[in-house]
This record gives structure tokens, sequence and C-alpha cells, in this order.
């Protein structure tokens, strides 16, 4: 079974932690990336974290772990969520289970971000639990590729 899960990270989630805390909390994006190799760990499985504020380098992720056989993706894409018919392109023809995530509740904000392209190119959404919704995505993309917790 494939081992590795990307871990993708769009547009100004490089400034976590300093950007908008009151929305995104204080975690930086060091932190997401910690919490993503030891829930990942926790399931025999590697995060590969990539981050990036360019939506063609963001493709590029997508098709790297298409060619490489990634067990899935997990993708916050930011502002590329609510814009990137390209990027929804990329992970429809990848095929690969994605989950997305958001740390804020995307429902409870501007009207402009109720739509994502993202989501109808993933099997499951989570926003709203901070940080930990990277954590729960991977326990969820686990248990749809079948991947067991370690004892
Ligand atoms: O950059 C982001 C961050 C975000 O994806 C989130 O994680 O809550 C929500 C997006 O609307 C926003 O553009």
């Amino acid at each position: 079974m494939a081992k590795t899960i990307y871990v993708l990270n769009g547009p100004n989630l490089n400034l976590l932690g300093t950007r908008e805390p009151e929305t995104y909390g204080h975690h930086t994006l060091a932190d997401v990336e910690k919490l993503c190799h030891d829930s990942a760990a926790l399931y025999g499985l590697t995060a590969d974290c990539r981050q990036s504020n360019r939506e063609g380098e963001l493709i590029d992720f997508v098709h790297e772990a298409g060619a490489k056989k990634a067990a899935g993706i997990i993708i916050n894409a930011g502002g590329y969520s609510h814009t990137s018919i390209a990027l929804h392109d990329a992970l429809i023809a990848v095929k690969l289970p994605t989950i997305e995530v958001h740390v804020s509740n995307i429902y409870a904000r501007e009207p402009f971000r109720h739509h994502s392209f993202v989501a109808s190119a993933a099997v499951a959404t989570l926003c709203g639990f901070g940080i930990d919704g990277y954590r729960l995505a991977i326990s969820g993309l686990a248990a749809k590729i079948g991947a067991k917790a370690k004892a």
C-alpha cells in the first residue's frame, strides 16, 4: 500500500500564526506540518508537506502526487479554493483520494468563500476545526484507504 500522503497548503498559509489570528488562530504552518507528520505516523504513513503561494506550483504538486502514486492528498488551497478550476481539474485528473481542509469555517464567513472548486474533487471537506482539521483529515483519509492505527 502507498505510504505517503501529500499535505498541500496554498497561498497565505505560510503566514499562519500572524495572519488574522482571530480567524486562523495562533498556530504556525510549522505547527500544522508537525501535526501532520505526527498524525500520519500513527497510521504508518508519511506526510510530505508542501506550501506554495502560486497556483501552478500547487497544480505541479498534485501532478507529482499522482505520478508517485501517493496514498492521498490533504489540501487547503486557501483563496484558490474559491477560484481555481485548474486546481479542481488537476485533482480530478490524478484520481487520488483527497480531503479538503479549511482552518476557518468558510460557511460562516463572506459569501464568496461559500463555494469551493476543490470540494467537488474531494472525498470530504473539513472546516472550522482550526489546525486540528488537518489531524481529523488524516484520520479520515487513513480510514478511507484502509490504513490501520499502529498499536
Ligand atoms: O486563505 C484562506 C484560508 C482558508 O482556506 C482557511 O484555511 O480557513 C479559507 C479561505 O477562504 C482563505 O482564502
